[in-house]
């Protein structure tokens, strides 16, 4: 079964199409890329895809669950948003334990998932030190301990690299491709970073004015591009026509 799926999904701001007729499947293990210039739609797509907004036209699933049924996905999804916030007083620790109880976990429960997370992420080391020490990429990877508190079919995250060094960069990348290998959880990665989409992604989308302008492979994408790499490829799909 798939594990996410839209159907001419479709959401507008007034006059403005932010997402217009996007249809896609992913399967549980995948790591799916979602690309675009700025303005493309891929923030829209993910809030739609978590209930944050509502959809215009078309439907979409997730885990099998249909998309009107808000309170069920949610409890079956991880976000790390784009620019996530954290209580700087709490130590990793408390963090994670602290969410693991909002979704029904006891005492107990909450701190074993909350320690093996922050194993799962290399933060063990860090777990009692208040977040406001941490650095950004080692909030990044309390984000998605974070994202995973609930044992998600599909874990969203978008731009979980940017604004790290290229050490902070590998580490995160490797998470990401462990919850896909280990969890068999769908990852849906929004990103910039081309190099990125090629190392992790299974299949992508590249999103321009709203419209899917390529989806598959990154072989596939170039392909349809008639492009001799990824870059070319995007800058192709994605350019203004006259
Ligand atoms: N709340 C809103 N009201 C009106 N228009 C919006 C709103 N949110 C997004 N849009 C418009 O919808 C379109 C898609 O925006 P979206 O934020 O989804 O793009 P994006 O691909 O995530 O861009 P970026 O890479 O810059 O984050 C843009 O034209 C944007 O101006």
């Amino acid at each position: 079964m798939a594990s996410l799926e839209a159907s001419l999904l479709s959401r507008r701001y007034g006059d403005r199409v932010a997402v217009d007729e996007l249809s896609f499947v992913a399967e549980p293990g995948d790591i799916l890329g979602l690309l675009g210039p700025n303005g493309a739609g891929k923030t829209t797509t993910i809030r739609l895809l978590t209930t944050i907004l509502r959809p215009t036209s078309g439907s979409f699933s997730v885990a099998g669950i249909k998309g009107d049924r808000a309170a069920e996905i949610r409890q079956r999804i991880g976000v790390l948003p784009e620019s996530a916030g954290y209580p700087g007083r709490q130590t990793g620790r408390e963090y994670l334990r602290y969410s693991a109880r909002l979704f029904g976990r006891d005492r107990a429960g909450a701190t074993r998932i909350a320690d093996r997370l922050l194993a799962d992420v290399g933060l063990s080391d860090r777990a009692g030190s208040r977040i406001s020490t941490y650095s950004r990429g080692m909030r990044q990877r309390l984000g998605i301990a974070r994202a995973l508190i609930n044992e998600p079919a599909v874990v969203f995250l978008d731009e979980p690299t940017l604004g790290l060094d290229p050490a902070g960069q590998l580490e995160v990348l490797s998470t990401i491709r462990q919850i896909a290998l280990q969890r068999g959880a769908t990852v849906v990665l929004s990103t910039h970073t081309l190099t990125e989409v090629e190392q992790l992604c299974d299949s992508l989308l590249i999103l321009h004015n709203g419209r899917l302008r390529a989806a598959g492979s990154v072989s596939d994408v170039i392909a349809t591009a008639g492009a001799a790499g990824l870059s070319e490829a995007f800058l192709t799909l994605t350019q203004e026509k006259p």
